[in-house]
């Protein structure tokens, strides 16, 4: 059995390389890029006038003019127009290129228009306060040729409106690794069964499924029965075509608990089998040579919920080339008592107060109470050296919910 620090190294110093794909604009949400991507033109492009209202010179303001006549309307989406007389005005609408001969724009709130023998004139009620006022100008929120995205970065909606305004409709990405989640047990029905009095529906692989979908990891499902030959046969089929095997159940004493001797008589290697932590104590953990890595977890639900989250979900992001993710910590609100030598990853549901994160503990049957995830947001991770847990101390925090 080794410490839960030592099992997550030992995991995350597995390094599988993954390829590059290109995908369209639409489908980078959530993928990792493998491209940095720099600004073509200036932030904006060209002096954008901000607000609709008119256009002047603000010389001309500052020498006494307070009415200008309207010489013409500069709307969005129109090549510059040129004011031609210094003491007149443009109309200008939000979005436009401001106009040649122009510095200043001056809200339609601000000016009154005046018409008179078939002219507009707008006479300002309210002074302009400086030059360039109502104007966002050209480059002053990124230069042509800087780098706006660096290579790495978690594609969130915010990059994908940069990627399509520097004219990137397709980007390059990390390929996800080919998995393969496969559940066993002879207990275990489809989903769309009644169970007989002995048996129950399979929720693991679909948690597992919904989990690494979150990721961005499209994974294919199976589902083995406990034979032992089937299991051999069955698995090294697998081990050809996936780089990740994560599958659940049958990895502790029973007598149908298959899993670790087949995995190494597949060549398997075990790197660890048992973390001092509870749910979750039977985690396997291998690797086969020039074949998979493989995450084989406890079958009880919320033990899988716990591996996965502390374990898998992380790696996945590592070899997908994503930044880590944030260190989230939150003070515990009422006192635990865990008497076992082991890592406690206790269920709890978390709020936001003034002095941080607060996490309350929910009651949990045990690792086999999945239903009593649903009043929980995560697992607070208490250290195995203690035994007491106070109010007001401070622990990991490790959300399953998005
Ligand atoms: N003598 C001992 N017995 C057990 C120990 C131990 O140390 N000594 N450890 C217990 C702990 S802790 C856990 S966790 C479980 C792990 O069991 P396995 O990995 O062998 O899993 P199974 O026996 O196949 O199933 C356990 C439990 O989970 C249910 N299960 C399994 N797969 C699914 C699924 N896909 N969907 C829903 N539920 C699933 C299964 O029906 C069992 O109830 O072992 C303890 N025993
Ligand atoms: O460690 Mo087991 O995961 O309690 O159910
Ligand atoms: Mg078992």
């Amino acid at each position: 059995m080794i410490p839960v620090d030592e099992a997550f190294a030992r995991i995350m110093a597995q390094k599988i390389e993954l390829p590059v794909a290109e995908v369209s604009l639409e489908e980078a949400v959530g993928k990792i890029l493998r491209e940095p991507i720099y600004a073509d033109r200036d932030f904006p492009p060209y002096h954008r006038v901000t607000m609709d209202g008119i256009a002047i010179r603000y010389e001309s303001y500052l020498a006494g003019e307070d009415t200008f006549r309207v010489e013409g309307m500069q709307l969005a989406g129109a090549p510059a127009q040129t004011l031609t007389h210094k003491d007149e005005c443009l109309e200008v609408m939000t979005g436009a290129i401001l106009p040649k001969n122009t510095d200043t724009v001056i809200r339609y709130e601000d000016v009154s228009i005046i018409e008179r023998r078939g002219k507009r004139y707008a006479h300002i009620l309210a002074a302009p306060k400086m030059r360039l006022q109502n104007v966002h100008q050209q480059g002053s929120d990124r230069k042509a040729t800087d780098l706006l995205i660096p290579e790495g970065t978690l594609l969130s909606p915010a990059e994908i409106a940069v990627a399509a305004t520097v004219g990137k409709a397709s980007l390059k990405v990390t390929q996800a690794p080919r998995v393969a989640i496969i559940s066993t047990g002879d207990e275990l029905v489809k989903v769309t069964q009644t169970p007989l009095p002995h048996q129950i529906r399979k929720s693991n692989s679909y948690m597992l499924q919904a989990a690494m979908r979150e990721q961005n990891v499209l994974a294919d499902v199976f589902h083995l029965i406990d034979d032992k030959s089937l299991l051999l046969d069955e698995l090294q089929q697998k081990f050809k075509k996936y780089q990740v095997l994560v599958l659940s159940g049958g990895v502790s004493k029973g007598k149908a608990d298959f899993i670790p001797e087949v995995l190494q008589e597949l060549g398997v290697e075990q790197v660890f089998h048992e973390v001092a932590q509870r749910p979750g104590k039977p985690f396997w953990f291998g690797k086969q040579a020039a074949g998979p890595v493989v995450f084989a977890l406890p079958g009880n639900p919320v033990s899988t919920f716990v591996c996965y989250y502390k374990y898998i979900r992380l790696w996945l992001r590592a070899i997908l080339g994503a930044a880590p993710a944030w260190n989230l910590q939150a003070h515990l609100t009422t006192e635990i008592t865990f008497n076992p030598k082991l890592t406690y990853f206790l269920p709890v549901k978390v709020f936001i107060s003034a002095t941080g994160w607060r996490a309350q503990p929910v009651p949990i049957g045990g690792s086999g109470d999945f239903a009593g995830l649903l009043a929980a947001d995560g697992f607070l991770e208490l250290p195995p050296d203690q035994i007491k847990f106070s109010p007001g101390d401070t622990f990991p925090f490790i959300g399953f919910r998005s």
